[in-house]
């Protein structure tokens, strides 16, 4: 279902996988696509180009397009709009990048204590898309109902619009991090990929991540649904495990919450470990 084949492997014990689960490669939405605020295409000719005060795709994005020409990319926003079918740009435009699929080796292997977790066969540089977190949109009145048991549920918090700068992230450039805690809020979205999901449903937490998610809307312009899109915050080695920070709910800090209702006990090894997760 992937553009990559996904292998699943186990060097630990004798489980032969994990427990069943419909694998998708697109979010299951509460209502159909079709009847979702659409977006506006730009009117670019063959590609856009950075910093055209005529595209209107740039202009959704600040200004400016937030990949570079080799997709990496390069400022991460509240939300981030690529190219999409309205636009008359091709698809080698450079502002289309996560709805082409993800494009890694990626391989589900066993920890030795944390259950599944994902690497990659090759070495990924900083600003590489990896994949979607695709799951089934939770109304938000039923979470309570859902969240109980639910390991596969990802909820985030975003920062302020206002005080997100052109690098938040600090690894992305070595730059100090503004703190979250103070300003950060509540996605709307919240997915779970308990029953249906891909490969990052088996992304696992750690306090010293080394891939990111950033909101992106490219087939619908419902602000409050984005895709919730993984890139990496760092080069990362072949085979080293990909983990994002699933933050801690009881205090907001961090990007995301993912997990139980309590806060579990972290095992990533982190020299910086905080102790809890979720
Ligand atoms: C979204 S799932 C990740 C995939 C999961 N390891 C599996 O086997 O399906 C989240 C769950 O993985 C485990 N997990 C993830 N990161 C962990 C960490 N740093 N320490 C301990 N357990 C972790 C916890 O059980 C958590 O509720």
């Amino acid at each position: 279902m992937e553009n990559m084949p996904v292998c699943l492997v186990n060097e630990v014990d004798t489980v032969k996988g994990p427990i069943h689960f419909t694998y998708s490669t697109k979010v299951k939405y509460l209502q159909p696509i079709i009847s979702m605020r659409s977006l506006i295409g730009c009117r670019c000719i063959s590609v856009c180009l950075p910093g055209d005060a005529g595209c209107s795709c740039a202009q959704l994005n600040g200004g400016n397009l937030p990949f570079c020409a080799n997709g990496f990319i390069v400022s991460r926003k509240h939300v981030l709009y690529e190219c999409n079918n309205f636009c008359s740009c091709s698809i080698n435009c450079r502002n289309r990048v996560t709805q082409k699929g993800m494009n890694l080796h990626l391989e589900v292997f066993k920890t030795k204590d944390r259950g599944w977790g994902l690497r990659s066969w090759e070495p990924i540089r900083a600003g590489t898309f990896i994949c979607e977190y695709v799951g089934e949109v939770i109304d938000k009145i039923k979470v309570n109902e859902y969240g109980e048991e639910d390991q596969y549920i990802f909820k985030g918090n975003y920062v302020d619009e206002k005080t997100l700068k052109w690098n938040h992230g600090p690894e992305l450039l070595g730059e100090p991090s503004i703190n979250d805690s103070e300003i950060s809020k509540p996605l709307p979205i919240i997915l779970s990929s308990k029953n249906v999901g891909n490969v990052a449903r088996f992304i696992n937490h750690s306090c010293s991540p080394n891939i990111f998610w950033q909101p992106v809307l490219h087939d619908h312009d419902e602000r409050e649904y984005p895709h919730i899109m993984f890139f990496a915050l760092k080069h990362i080695p072949p085979m080293m495990e990909l983990t994002f920070d699933y933050g801690l709910s009881n205090d907001n800090v961090g990007w995301s919450v993912a997990g139980a209702r309590q806060p579990k006990k972290c095992l990533c090894g982190s020299p910086k470990c905080r102790g809890l997760f979720g």
